[in-house]
């Protein structure tokens, strides 16, 4: 391959599934547009994500860029358990972060790949001060849906009333919103959330909103119209998804799985179309015993086939291990199978799974949502909540079978039996389809040459380019031509090309 010249972003990414996946879809996404695009997070993270998704040294080529990954410490001994309390990890990360990342940003300089741009997601709003301290632009790619986004920035400036400890139960209306039920609102804010660090996490992104110059999202204008078209005259924001979804470069090989996903699509090619339940919620929801053996029975008692995630616990969660009801798997037989991680986005394509069990996590409902896919909502916290109202009163491809953890109720077998029948067949199911895969073909066309993701991907490539010529005249840095140089391998050889 001749000498090429590529403009070179780095990608900041929090430890967690949730947000890995989106952001390293936004990483393809850029590449695949001509970019040279480093992926970094945490080594404790990187080990796995080597181990589960064949991650190596190498450049990766995606469409007319490349991509590749560099991990750093965050300072912590392997076993630290206290990762599990993001109170102490997030000063962590941004203590170390604060000092690893501009060495990192030197050396690739060092390396003749100098680094125009850097994109972080939320939970590490310090990367925008590192770029701001070298004289770098950020950007933020939000994972979550742009309603939420209006959620949390009305709650961060007070601009209305929000459930609080004297009023627990008021609605909120935003504008350009349905009225969300208290218990609607991204569950964060009720001020007895059992996780205040995670509401905390996220204002703190809030507090460094005006230092990126744009937020990027993965949702879709044609998905979520009204808020994001007011939002965008308050805020820098620019939709790009459903990320997930690369015409230009489905490279399968490049993922970010923590945990390499068991093998089940002979499985599903062996059964009749539209007659399996996919049943996960996602990588951070742990439910209770109880919970999980009325949702087995709920599974066998209608008869249909199911294919069921049953994660481990991460080990310092303190989570008591899930066990399966007594003789469930006997008698579910060759209808069931259970998985401890599935391959999410090929078990949503397939034509044997007729509807999605989710927690509606919002990576797992775009994902739904592209890929034509009814579901029933069992959501437990956080945007959970607020995604599940959506899902089922905005977007109406789901039947709601709970209103998440703050609720307390157990949700009794015939419930779930209900709830997956009504799924799966009559009108409600046949309607749900029929929108399913409106959105789908809505997605679709916002991703594809011209449509509205597209144009907003190119124009924020664009950006960085203009922008990464400004960055490189100040720095004085620049390599002859002011960019990255490809191509020619570095006498430290860490730009061999593999194709
Ligand atoms: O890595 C994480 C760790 C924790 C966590 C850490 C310690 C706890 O005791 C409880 C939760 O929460 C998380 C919540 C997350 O929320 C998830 O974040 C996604 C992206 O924002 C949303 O779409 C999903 O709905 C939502 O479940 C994501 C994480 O990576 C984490
Ligand atoms: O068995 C599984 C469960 C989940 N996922 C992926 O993990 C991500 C979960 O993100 P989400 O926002 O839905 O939920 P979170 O885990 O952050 O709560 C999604 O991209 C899923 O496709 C997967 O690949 N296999």
């Amino acid at each position: 391959m001749g000498s090429e010249a590529l403009v070179h972003v780095l990608l900041v990414s929090f430890p967690g599934q949730g947000h890995v996946n989106p952001l390293l879809r936004l990483g393809k996404r850029l590449a695949s547009k001509g970019l040279l695009v480093t992926f970094t997070t945490p080594e404790s993270i990187g080990k796995a994500m080597r181990k589960a998704s064949n991650i190596g040294e190498e450049l990766s080529p995606v469409g007319d860029g490349f991509i590749r990954f560099e991990f750093f410490e965050d300072g912590w001994d392997e076993d630290e358990i206290r990762r599990q309390d993001l109170d102490q990890y997030l000063p962590q990360l941004e203590k170390v972060g604060k000092v690893l990342i501009p060495e990192m940003i030197r050396r690739n300089a060092e390396q003749g790949r100098p680094i125009s741009c850097l994109i972080n997601n939320p939970f590490i709003p310090w990367v925008s001060d590192v770029a701001d301290s070298l004289g770098l632009p950020s950007a933020m790619l939000w994972v979550q849906s742009c309603a939420c986004f209006t959620s949390y920035y009305y709650y961060y400036h007070g601009l209305v009333p929000f459930p609080s400890e004297t009023a627990m139960e008021i609605d909120v209306q935003l504008p350009c919103m349905p009225l969300l039920k208290h218990d609607e609102v991204p569950s964060f804010l009720y001020p007895t959330t059992p996780y205040p660090f995670l509401r905390r996490a996220i204002m703190g992104q809030y507090k460094n909103l005006d230092k990126p110059f744009c937020i990027l999202m993965d949702t879709f204008q044609e998905l979520e119209h009204e808020i994001i078209e007011y939002m965008s005259k308050i805020s820098p924001i620019k939709t790009v998804g459903p990320l997930f979804k690369n015409p230009k470069a489905p490279n399968a090989t490049v993922k970010g799985d923590f945990m390499k996903a068991d093998d089940c699509v002979g499985w599903l090619d062996s059964k009749p179309a539209s007659s399996i339940v996919y049943v996960s919620f996602g990588s951070v929801v742990y439910l209770k015993q109880d919970q999980w053996d009325e949702i087995a029975y709920g599974l066998l008692n209608s008869g249909v086939n199911f294919l069921w995630v049953m994660k481990p616990p991460h080990k310092d969660s303190g989570y008591e291990v899930l066990k399966m009801p007594e003789g469930f798997l006997e008698k579910a037989g060759d209808r069931g199978k259970v998985v401890q991680w599935s391959p999410q986005e090929q078990v949503l394509a397939h034509p044997s799974v007729a509807c999605f069990v989710t927690h509606c996590g919002w990576n797992s409902t775009m994902e739904a949502l592209t890929s034509g896919m009814p579901v029933v909502a069992f959501p437990q916290w956080g945007d959970q909540v607020t995604d599940a109202k959506y899902l089922v009163d905005v977007f109406k491809v789901g039947v709601r079978m709970c209103r998440g953890e703050a609720e307390n109720k157990l949700i009794t077998r015939d419930v779930v039996e209900q709830c997956l029948r009504e799924a799966t067949s009559g009108p409600k199911a046949e309607e749900m389809k029929q929108n399913s895969k409106k959105w789908s073909a809505a997605a679709e066309a916002a991703v594809a040459e011209g449509g509205s993701s597209d144009r907003n991907i190119q124009a924020f490539v664009d950006e960085v380019k203009r922008r990464s010529l400004e960055v490189l005249a100040v720095s004085g840095k620049s390599t002859a031509n002011g960019v990255a140089e490809l191509g020619e391998p570095k006498v430290n050889g860490e730009l061999k090309v593999v194709s």
